[in-house]
């Protein structure tokens, strides 16, 4: 493990260098923004505005990615908001700085405000009735935060809110890396895309690893890729760890598996079967058993022993982040104690 220079302070600290992986969507970057909040780097402002035109286009996105479910689906909106219906349609065509012009000028072309149009549209239980079937059609994880915060976030002088930027989803593109100093070591976080045409970005990023974090969603067990409509995701997401696992050059280093959007799978699994994705799955709708059966799953595939921690977590949560980090900085530390034989 090398040493780096921080610079104006007096030694130079110990790095440790933690990578993100996982497939699409399953929170990597999520974790990489509540990482950024819990060690004092906050958003920018330019950031904030920039992830506030996100927002918009989640929002957007979102809503007509409902209606156009509800079509395919045969679910009827009430005949007063079809005219708002046909309208974000139309928006959502428009590229995402079209949509930020839209909301940010005054709208009095469109008759009444929009934001008002999309709350009560959000009342049509249509809406509601479909996201109950959100499994068959691609929609963002935290729509219902952006549409039960419509109005504010159309407002002309709407600025995103550290909530809501963690809520955001903005498909990582390339690699990215946070540093901050903690317990008198320097650390390294990369977040790279998951999507299948990014991993082949992912060599150029595992230099010097001293742990991977590989996240995968709990909730992703009844729904297919977005790059591959006939693969489902949690048969990919262990593919890609069996993948990790038997690569030589994370032979002899920790994986930490992080089993993330415990929030969104505890009230899933209420209603769906997790044996959609495994046949041999047998505990029912029990949260603990269909928790534990797709760990399992995930340990199973540890075949070349490597050194496995695992968590389960919300990474929308903060609280859950720090305290889940805490766990991973001790593991790291003592690792490196013994490493260096100072215990
Ligand atoms: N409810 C809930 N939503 C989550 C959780 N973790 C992430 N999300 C949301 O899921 C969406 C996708 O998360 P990202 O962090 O962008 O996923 P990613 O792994 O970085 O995806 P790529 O960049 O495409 O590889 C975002 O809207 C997040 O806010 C969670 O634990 N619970
Ligand atoms: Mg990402």
């Amino acid at each position: 493990m090398g040493c780096f220079d921080c610079g104006g302070e007096d030694e130079p600290k110990r790095v440790l260098k933690l990578i993100l992986l996982g497939t699409a969507q399953s929170g990597k970057s999520t974790l990489f923004k509540q990482l950024r909040i819990i060690n004092n780097k906050p958003f920018t402002e330019k950031e904030k505005i920039s992830m506030s035109n996100v927002v918009r286009e989640n929002l957007i996105e979102g809503c007509s990615a409902i209606l156009k479910a509800m079509h395919d689906l045969g679910i009827e909106l009430m005949k007063e908001n079809e005219d708002t219906a046909s309208m974000i349609m139309s928006i959502a065509k428009e590229p995402v700085i079209e949509i930020q012009k839209i909301l940010t000028t005054k709208t009095e072309n469109y008759g009444e405000d929009i934001a008002g149009k999309i709350a009560k549209l959000w009342k049509d239980p249509g809406m509601k009735q479909c996201l109950a079937k959100r499994s068959e059609f691609t929609i963002n994880d935290t729509i219902e935060y952006f549409l039960d915060h419509c109005e504010r976030i159309c407002k002309p002088d709407y600025v995103a809110t550290q909530e809501d930027i963690i809520k955001a989803r903005l498909t990582t593109l390339g690699i990215t890396e946070v540093e901050f100093d903690a317990d008198g070591y320097r650390w390294k976080f990369t977040d790279v895309g998951g999507q299948r045409t990014e991993r082949r970005k992912w060599i150029h990023a595992f230099v010097d690893t001293t742990a991977v974090v590989f996240i995968c969603s709990l909730n992703d067990f009844d729904m297919n890729l977005e790059e591959d409509k006939t693969t489902n995701r949690i048969h990919e997401s262990l593919l890609l760890f069996r993948e990790i696992c038997e690569l030589d050059c994370f032979k002899s280093i920790p994986i930490i598996v992080l089993f993330n959007k415990d929030d969104l799978f505890r009230e899933k699994i209420k209603n769906a079967d997790l044996r959609v994705a495994f046949s041999d799955y047998h505990g029912g709708h029990q949260y603990e058993s269909a928790r534990d059966f797709i760990i399992n799953k995930f340990k199973s595939l540890n075949s070349k022993n490597t050194q496995l921690y695992s968590h389960v977590t919300t990474a929308t949560n903060t609280n859950n982040i720090k305290m889940v980090f805490n766990d991973v900085k001790n593991i790291l530390l003592q690792k490196d104690l013994e490493t260096l034989n100072i215990i």
